[in-house]
């Protein structure tokens, strides 16, 4: 009994002893409410898109919000509200970069946001400067995923709507759970430059050969070898989907309002919608 009991005692003297490092601000992503997250680091990717890295860190006493985040991170597809809060209006983001942070280090949340002309968030992120702190809410769930679900993951991106799939590509590719899970990515953009994902991607379908395999379109200026000009199309979308077997597979579409109305037909907007009639080439 003796010797529980000082076990006990010490787990909870390390308890504190590693409650009195970590930071008392809270830093840290809060499913229920909105907190504010400092900005560390911003780097230009293209003239209207930026990635914009958020200081993650648990403040004392935080591990039920780490606990309740992860696990909603752990269920799937997810992203997080920001907040502009001059407005007071959200709109929703992808994370393509995350790290919870502890008492060992500062974690991050990375965005990769694209500034719309008449744009409100993406406008207010793009003016942001480090040091800024930036309200989100989150982890959300945007798509249930569990690891072995599916044999073959095919996937059509627009734009920015690649940052979901960057998310789970390197999620599935990460899990032995998933050893078994292939994955095919069609990526356009207007040019080659705005394929912001392209090296990552690169990298990650050189690391992981043969589970990964994607292609690119770009709209405008000279393609090279292996990005074609043209768009997510009957063709480019019908080759990419040829050995399909509704059982075992899925399609995930992301993009564009238009890319989406011609590949799949427009989602209706809300939570818990699913995908309703299906249109567009993939009909
Ligand atoms: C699950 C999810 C994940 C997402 N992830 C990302 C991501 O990782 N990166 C990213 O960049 N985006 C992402 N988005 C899109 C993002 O949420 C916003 O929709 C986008 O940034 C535009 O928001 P905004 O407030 O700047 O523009 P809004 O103010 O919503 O305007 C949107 C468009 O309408 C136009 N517009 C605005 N007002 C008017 C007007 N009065 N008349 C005519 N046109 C007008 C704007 O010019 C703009 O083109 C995601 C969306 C969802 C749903």
């Amino acid at each position: 009994m003796e010797a529980v009991g000082a076990a006990a005692a010490a787990a909870y003297g390390l308890h504190l002893f590693t409650d009195v490092f970590e930071p008392t601000v809270a830093e840290q992503l809060d499913p229920d409410r909105f907190t504010a997250l400092t900005l560390v680091e911003r780097e230009a990717l293209t003239a209207d898109t930026a990635r914009l890295r958020f200081r993650v860190s648990r403040q004392q006493g935080g591990r039920a919000t780490e606990r309740a985040a992860g696990a909603v991170i752990a269920q799937g597809a997810w992203a997080v509200d920001v907040k502009d809060h001059l407005v007071q209006t959200f709109r929703t983001y992808t994370p393509v970069g995350w790290a919870a942070g502890g008492a060992d280090g500062a974690g991050h949340c990375d965005l990769v946001v694209k500034r719309y002309t008449g744009g409100s968030v993406s406008r207010f992120l793009h003016g942001t400067q480090v040091g800024d702190q930036v309200e989100m809410r989150g982890p959300v769930l945007t798509w249930p995923y569990a690891a072995g679900r599916y044999k073959h993951v095919y996937m059509v991106a627009g734009g920015t709507g690649a940052a979901p799939m960057v998310q789970l590509a390197e999620r599935i590719l990460a899990d032995p759970a998933d050893a078994a899970t292939r994955i095919s990515l069609l990526y356009g953009a207007q040019t080659a430059a705005d394929l912001v994902f392209r090296r990552r991607l690169d990298a990650l379908a050189a690391q992981h050969a043969g589970r990964l395999d994607v292609a690119y379109l770009v709209e405008h200026g000279a393609a090279d070898a292996k990005a074609r000009e043209g768009r997510p199309d009957a063709a480019s979308v019908g080759a990419l989907v040829r050995g399909f077997d509704a059982a075992a597979d899925v399609v995930l579409v992301c993009g564009p309002d238009a890319m989406m109305a011609a590949v799949c037909g427009e989602r209706p907007v809300g939570p818990g919608r699913g995908q309703g009639t299906l249109r567009g080439v993939l009909h």
